[in-house]
């Protein structure tokens, strides 16, 4: 049987919720993962290196044991972070980025930046100077632009001037879903990289309306065209180094998502590296596989490469149809479906 090693892999961009939540979906991300970078969008959103350290502690105790597991902590940037607590961050050695969610972008995003070049420029010069990344949530909230276009106009309007204004400024674009976005990354300088999810490598908008509409194939930046994804898999399949894993694994309850306004996210944590595997097997890039999942994101982080590995072994399994989340279930992707990779412990 075909089998494959890697070292272990991180994600650089995870939802954990908290609480019962964070309980029930915490040991699939640590049973594949040596660390991930945990976003800070609870109610209310993590806003402090205090509060940060708190929601730390909280994941820690929930660990099963023997898990090695490192959460990495963010702040979630607001239009009233100072810069001391920037600087507060960088100190405590558990912080390792700062998270821009443009308000009302997605998932408990209200508290977000209204005016970052305007309203944030103090706390991102203090980011600059402390060298601690700015993590993007790349779209524009303005009802005029169309759903679709939310990504390219966001680099067009934000993110190229941030760059050009901030050329120090360690950038990492989250959850990147257009050729637009994977083109700014290559385009910018050696401090801008991208993450990609394994949903955006292996899905386009078709499967949002597959027989009828599927609230669990919604998630922003939603899916996009076929000729996006291409370029997405070609970006995570080549090799370059600004490019690497984040699955933006973002559980709901089953509730909030089959409803009349359906939540977005979709969680993957489950089999958060064997969709990957899947993805760069049917490139012929399961070569490359190693690199983007386990060495270029903690190369960006300035953080060492994880010591341990995984084995995966090419054989199906059957995904559950749900998966208990704390008082209530999710619909994990690909739910009473197979997946063509196995995670041996
Ligand atoms: N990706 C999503 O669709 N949802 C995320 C938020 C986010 O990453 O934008 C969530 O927190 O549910
Ligand atoms: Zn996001
Ligand atoms: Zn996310």
């Amino acid at each position: 049987m075909e089998k494959l090693t890697l070292i272990r892999p991180d994600d650089w961009h995870l939802h954990l919720r908290d609480g019962e939540y964070m309980r029930a979906v915490l040991p699939d991300t640590a049973r594949r993962f040596g660390r991930a970078i945990v976003m800070p969008n609870l109610r209310p959103p993590v806003t402090t290196t205090e509060l940060a350290l708190a929601y730390r502690e909280r994941i820690l105790a929930a660990l099963p044991q023997n898990a090695r597991f490192e959460p990495l902590m963010t702040l979630y940037l607001t239009n009233n972070t100072t810069p001391d607590e920037i600087a507060l961050a960088k100190e405590s050695g558990q912080v390792h980025g700062v998270k821009l969610y443009p308000a009302g972008a997605t998932t408990n995003s209200d508290s977000g930046v209204t005016d970052l070049l305007g309203k944030c420029s103090a706390a991102l010069a203090e980011m600059e100077k402390q060298d601690l990344p700015l993590l993007v949530h790349g779209e524009v909230t303005d009802p005029e632009v169309d759903v679709f276009d939310r990504e390219k106009v966001f680099i067009d309007r934000v993110l190229a001037p941030l760059a050009q204004r901030f050329p120090g400024l360690r950038v990492a674009l989250e959850h990147i879903t257009t050729r637009d976005g994977v083109e700014f990354v290559k385009a910018a300088s050696k401090r801008v990289a991208g993450t990609l999810t394994a949903h955006h490598l292996l899905m386009n908008r078709n499967a949002m309306f597959a027989g009828g509409i599927r609230p669990h194939h919604y998630c922003l930046p939603v899916l996009k065209r076929e000729e996006h994804r291409r370029a997405l898999v070609a970006a995570a399949t080549s090799g370059d180094p600004k490019f690497f894993l984040g699955t933006d694994s973002a559980p709901h309850a089953k509730s909030a998502k089959e409803a009349v306004c359906g939540c977005a996210g979709m969680y993957t944590a489950h089999a958060g590296i064997e969709l990957y595997a899947e993805v760069f097997e049917q490139a012929g890039a399961l070569d490359k596989l190693e690199a983007f999942a386990s060495f270029y994101g903690p190369d960006f982080y300035g953080l060492p490469r994880n010591g341990d590995s995984v084995t995966l072994l090419k054989e199906s399994w059957d995904v559950p149809t749900e998966i208990k989340f704390g008082s209530d279930v999710l619909v994990p992707l690909r739910a009473g479906e197979k997946i063509g990779w196995r995670l041996v412990d």
